[in-house]
């Protein structure tokens, strides 16, 4: 029996980020930039109006008040889109949009509101400084600087940012694109109606989810036989498309557990028990000259995808370049809102509902108890070494991939 620590850290020290890739600034969302990027132009790219208003030498209307308003004449209109270089000589004023670049000479802009908005001839009630209303070129971003560096990741304001300096294409990690089958002869397709002895194929679904909801592109393969040859073909089809493989079922002890047959004479895969529950049994190695990580979880369902949350989220994180800092990843601290129980010697990861940061049992704790697992909303952790958790007691909690909003 090894640790849950002993078996992330083997998986982690095993997979790498993927070789960068260049891809379009929208394709790259939810990426990490694989170096720092400079930008092309400065932001603003040219002096231009905060506001609706009129360009202004400040010093004219500097005694502006509404009580003894300034009159200038109006010789210009200027819209946001104008590319003509205009000028502005003191005493006189132009109409200017929001956006709309400065006449050279005009160093502030009055707000509408503060005149009478006249078309030929405009009364400013307000008095103006030098720069105000001004947005001056480059005050935000320098041409030429590094806006964003290696490892950021890219969310809308990165990619507006990429966008608006010029920058349309960026090398970043690319998703990780992951292959989710799942084994069995008492499988069937999501839609259909099981047989006597059959169940649907949930976890490929499941999982299918899991990889979305952490950021990866997955491929549903389904539900394979319990034909070795046919798992074996499978897979080696399944090689080529695939940064990294997971499976479910065939792990534990079964006659007919097809995956750890095959597996166990390839690669580097290595078949141990865990000690956690649920989740014990697992494998994991690389597949192929690439070396394709390949999970292999439990057929429970509930098994399934607490070993999705505690070996494979954080290992395609990392083969993402977004590293996480140290085991326990991602937890969040709560208090229990009633008694728990664990066993000894094993890592629980009991399903609960979290109000505020008070954890309940979510219900049937078995590891095919998919009600309870919709239920949930996070994953509390119960150490090895704690076998009774009393109501008020503090404890860790892993939140369930796609109920953080709950
Ligand atoms: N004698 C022992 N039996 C079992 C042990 C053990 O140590 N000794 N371990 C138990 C534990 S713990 C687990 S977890 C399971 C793991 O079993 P497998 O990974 O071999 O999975 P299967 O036997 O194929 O299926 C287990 C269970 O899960 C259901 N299942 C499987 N695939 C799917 C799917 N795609 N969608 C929905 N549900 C699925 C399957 O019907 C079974 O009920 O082994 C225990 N046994
Ligand atoms: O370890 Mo199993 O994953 O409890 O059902």
């Amino acid at each position: 029996m090894i640790s849950v620590e002993q078996h992330l850290d083997r998986i982690l020290t095993t997979v790498s980020v993927i070789r960068p890739f260049e891809l379009g600034v929208l394709d790259a969302q939810g990426c990490v930039l694989a170096e720092d990027v400079t930008a092309r132009g400065s932001l603003p790219g040219f002096t231009n109006s905060a506001m609706d208003g009129y360009a202004v030498h400040a010093s004219d209307v500097a005694g502006a008040a509404p009580e003894s308003p300034v009159v200038l004449p109006v010789v210009g209109d200027i819209a946001a889109g104008n590319t003509a270089a205009l000028s502005l000589v003191p005493g006189q004023t132009m109409r200017i949009m929001t956006g709309a670049p400065m006449p050279r000479g005009a160093d502030a802009v009055v707000p509408v509101e503060a005149t009478d908005g006249g078309l030929v001839r405009v009364e400013v009630r307000k008095a103006s400084v030098v720069g105000q209303h001004v947005r001056e070129v480059g005050e935000d971003v320098e041409s030429g600087a590094v806006i964003l560096r290696a490892g950021t990741l890219l969310g809308p304001g990165q990619i507006a940012l990429l966008a608006a300096a010029g920058v349309a294409r960026v090398r970043v990690a690319p998703r990780p694109r992951v292959v989710v089958l799942s084994t069995g002869d008492e499988l069937v397709e999501v839609g259909r109606t099981p047989a006597f002895g059959q169940i649907v194929d949930s976890n490929s679904v499941m999982l299918t989810a899991a990889v979305t909801a952490v950021g990866a592109t997955p491929y549903r393969v389904g539900g394979v036989r319990d034909d070795a040859r046919q798992l074996r073909e499978t897979l080696e089809g399944q090689l080529v498309r695939a940064d990294a493989i997971i499976t479910t079922g065939g792990v534990s002890m079964g006659a007919f557990d097809t995956v750890k047959e095959v597996l166990s004479r390839v690669g580097t895969m290595q078949f141990d028990k865990v000690a956690m529950r649920p989740g014990m049994p697992q494998g994991f190695g690389t597949l192929g000259e690439e070396k394709v990580p390949v999970f292999t979880l439990p057929g429970n369902p509930v098994s399934a995808l607490v070993s999705f949350h505690v070996f494979v989220a954080p290992a395609l994180r990392a083969m993402a370049g977004r590293p996480e800092p140290s085991f326990p990843p991602g937890y969040v601290p709560a208090v229990a809102a009633e008694p728990m129980t664990s066993v000894p010697g094993k890592m629980e990861f009991l399903r609960v509902t979290l109000d505020d940061d008070q954890a309940r049992l979510a219900g049937g704790q078995g590891s095919h108890m998919l009600g309870a697992l919709a239920a949930a909303d996070a994953l509390a952790v119960i150490p090895e070494d704690v076998t009774q958790v009393r109501p008020g007691d503090p404890i860790e909690c892993l939140p369930l991939l796609g109920r953080e909003g709950q």
